[in-house]
């Protein structure tokens, strides 16, 4: 998919919502547990029930890997039944990897090409090496950690080295790699004061922002400041949406969870 293409639904959704299917067993509701494939049959019914309403889906793979060869299979169906449904989202891995060219080439490959998401998300800190491998898939996105959500951010990703903060060089060395257009950033929704920065770096970019919701990052100022002509923004809330109830109206309760977002993205929509 093209970043073109997502701007397209963005503008035809109203919306700029990318859903976490960040599944954990001990959360969703009970009677799923006896269907054969509850994490697959929970994603299903929170799909069915939000994809006019958001752009993106993101499962993190930790809540898939943490069930062994079952949750890997959990995985493929939801990824093949979102690609074969509505082939118009953009689909993200997020499996923050990276590591020497040949074993991230493995990487891209187990995400972009055998799963068949649009997009994985990227550490940065083994360098362009590291990375290179993920752009070389045309029309696949890479999404590299720019400033992450959490506390332990401050502990690397904002020290200065020669008077500049790490995830200002990251951003700055990363987009004159190879392909760098299929280049998009994370950047927390609780670190809202850095975006008019961010935005100075890499006015184009697309960033994926986590935080929203759960974390408490605040929606309308990250878009006062991350927006660019194209939205530029996929904002992501997973706990928030997919366990507003564990009983038998999960899934009514996670659309009425992401109209709420929706509807506040459109309104920005409409001012900007
Ligand atoms: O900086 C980051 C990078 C990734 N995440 C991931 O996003 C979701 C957030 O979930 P919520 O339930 O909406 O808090 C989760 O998968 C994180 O691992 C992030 O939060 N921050």
């Amino acid at each position: 998919m093209t970043t073109k293409q997502l701007y397209n639904q963005i503008q035809q959704k109203k919306s700029f919502l990318c859903v976490g299917l960040d599944v954990d067993l001990t959360k969703i509701p009970q009677h799923l547990l006896a269907t054969e494939d509850p994490i697959f049959e929970f994603n299903k019914a929170i799909i069915d029930a939000t994809h006019d309403l958001c752009v993106s889906y993101k499962p993190n793979t930790a809540f898939y890997e943490a069930y062994g060869l079952k949750g890997w299979q959990s995985l493929e169906k939801t990824i093949n039944y979102i690609n074969e449904k509505y082939p118009d989202i953009f689909t993200i891995a997020d499996a923050k990897r990276g590591d020497i060219g040949n074993t991230s080439t493995m990487y891209a490959k187990a995400f972009l090409e055998d799963l068949n998401f649009d997009s994985v998300t990227v550490a940065p800190y083994m360098g362009k090496d590291s990375v290179e491998p993920f752009l070389a898939f045309e029309n696949k996105h890479t999404i590299l950690l720019g400033l992450t959500s959490n506390e332990g951010a401050f502990d690397f990703q904002t020290q200065e080295i020669d008077g500049k903060p790490m995830y200002q060089t990251v951003l700055e060395t990363s987009k004159t790699w190879k392909n760098s257009e299929n280049l998009m950033y994370v950047v927390g929704a609780t670190k809202a004061e850095y975006f008019k920065e961010i935005r100075n770096i890499v006015p184009d970019s697309f960033l994926l922002v986590p935080g929203v919701g759960a974390q408490g990052g605040s929606l309308e100022d990250v878009c006062k400041f991350g927006m660019n002509k194209q939205v530029g923004l996929l904002i992501n809330s997973s706990r928030g949406i997919i366990y507003a109830s564990n009983q038998t109206d999960f899934a009514e309760a996670a659309r009425t969870e992401a109209l709420k977002l929706q509807k506040a993205m459109a309104i920005i929509l409409e001012q900007n």
